[in-house]
C-alpha cells in the first residue's frame, strides 16, 4: 500500500557538501539550513563528525551546529563514526545521529578504515552512548546495490549488516545507493532484507542519481510501503570515497514527483528551489535537479513576458 505521506530527510547540507571542491563556509551552511527550513523541512542531516584529515569540508561541523537557528517540530541529525566523534556530537545537541557502515568490505575499509565486523564493534559503544543520552541512532548501510571497489553486492551481504546493526540496538537502517547502480527490483530485494529485521517505519531508502535510476528506485519502495527517504537539494552531493558517484536524488525531483501522485511532504516546492538556486550560487554550478531547472526557467520567462 503506497503511503500517503512521506517523510523526507534532507541530506544536502551534510551529503551534499561534503565532497565539494568549492570550499563553502560555515555561516553560508547556516544560511542553507535556514532556507531549508523555510522550505518546510523538518529532518534536516546538518553535517559530520568525521576525522577532518579524512573529509576537510565537515571540520567545521560543531561550528555549524552551534551557529543554526533551531526551530520547534525540526530534527537535527549528525553523523558520528566513532566514540570522539559522537562526543563531540553530543556536546552540540543533536537529535539524532547516524552510524555510517557498509554492506561491502572494501567500501568499509576505504570508507571507515576498518572490516565490518570491526565497524560494528566501533558502533556498539556508540549506539550504547547515543542512547543513554536519549538521541535515536540511525543506521546507513552503505553500497547496498553495489560497490565502486568490490562490484556486485548481494542481498544477503545486505541482510547481514543489517542484522549486525539490529543487533547493537541501532533504531533505524538506511538502504544506501552510494553509487547510484541500483534499478527498482534489485532495490525492492534489498530493501525487503531491512524489512525482515525492522518495521516499515525503520527503514528509509538513500539513492544517488548516477545512472537516473533514483526516482525509480524510490516509487519502488513506495510500493513496498517504504515512507521515508534522504533527498538533497540541488541534487548536491556524492561521496569522497565513492569516485564518480554523482549526487543524491534531488529534494525537489522527489517533491514534484510525490505530490503529483498526491503524496504529501510538507515541503513548498518554491521554496525549495530557491533554497537549491542559493546553494548553486555558493559552489557556482547550476542545480543538478530537473524539476528545479524547469521551474526556474519558468520563472525566468514569466519575468521576462511581464
Ligand atoms: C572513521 C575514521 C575517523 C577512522 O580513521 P582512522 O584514521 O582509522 O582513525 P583513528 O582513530 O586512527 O584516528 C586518526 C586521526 O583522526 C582523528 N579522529 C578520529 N575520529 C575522529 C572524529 N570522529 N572526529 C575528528 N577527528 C577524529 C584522531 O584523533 C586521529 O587524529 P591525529 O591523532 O592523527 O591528529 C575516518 O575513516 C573517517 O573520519 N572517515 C569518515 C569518512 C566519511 O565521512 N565518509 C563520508 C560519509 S559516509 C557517506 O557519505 C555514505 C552515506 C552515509 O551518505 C550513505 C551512502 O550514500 O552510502
Amino acid at each position: 500500500m503506497r503511503p500517503k505521506h512521506v517523510t523526507l530527510v534532507e541530506v544536502g547540507p551534510r551529503d551534499g557538501l561534503q565532497n565539494e571542491a568549492a570550499p563553502v563556509t560555515a555561516a553560508e551552511k547556516v544560511e542553507l539550513v535556514r532556507r531549508l527550513q523555510d522550505a518546510g523541512c523538518r529532518e534536516i542531516e546538518v553535517t559530520s563528525f568525521v576525522s577532518p584529515k579524512w573529509v576537510p569540508q565537515m571540520a567545521d561541523a560543531a561550528q555549524v551546529m552551534a551557529a543554526i537557528e533551531r526551530r520547534p517540530g525540526v530534527r537535527y541529525s549528525v553523523l558520528t563514526p566513532n566514540l570522539k566523534g559522537l562526543e563531540a556530537a553530543l556536546a552540540t545537541r543533536p537529535d539524532e545521529v547516524v552510524v555510517f557502515g557498509a554492506a561491502s568490505e572494501a567500501f568499509s575499509r576505504r570508507n571507515i578504515n576498518c572490516s565490518i565486523a570491526e565497524s560494528i564493534e566501533r558502533f556498539a559503544p556508540v549506539v550504547e552512548a547515543a542512547h543513554a543520552a536519549g538521541v535515536k541512532v540511525r543506521g546507513a548501510v552503505s553500497c547496498a546495490l553495489g560497490c565502486p571497489y568490490q562490484g556486485e553486492v548481494t542481498p544477503d551481504e545486505v541482510e547481514r549488516v543489517v542484522v549486525l546493526m539490529k543487533a547493537i540496538g541501532v533504531d533505524h537502517v538506511g538502504i544506501a545507493d552510494t553509487i547510484g547502480v541500483g534499478t527498482p527490483l534489485a532495490v525492492q530485494r534489498a530493501v525487503e532484507r531491512a524489512l525482515k529485521h525492522y518495521p516499515l517505519v525503520e527503514v528509509s531508502g538513500h539513492f544517488h542519481d548516477t545512472y537516473g535510476q533514483a526516482l525509480a528506485n524510490i516509487l519502488a519502495c513506495l510500493e513496498l510501503g517504504l515512507h521515508c527517504f534522504d533527498t538533497s537539494v540541488a541534487g548536491l552531493g556524492g561521496c569522497p570515497y565513492a569516485k564518480g558517484a554523482t549526487g543524491n536524488v534531488a529534494t525537489e525531483d522527489v517533491v514534484y514527483m510525490l505530490h503529483g501522485m498526491g503524496i504529501e511532504t510538507g515541503l513548498n516546492l518554491d521554496a525549495l528551489v530557491d533554497a537549491g538556486a542559493y546553494i548553486s550560487g555558493v559552489i557556482g554550478r547550476p542545480p543538478a535537479s530537473r524539476a528545479a531547472r524547469a521551474l526556474l526557467a519558468r520563472r525566468a520567462a514569466a519575468a521576462t513576458a511581464s
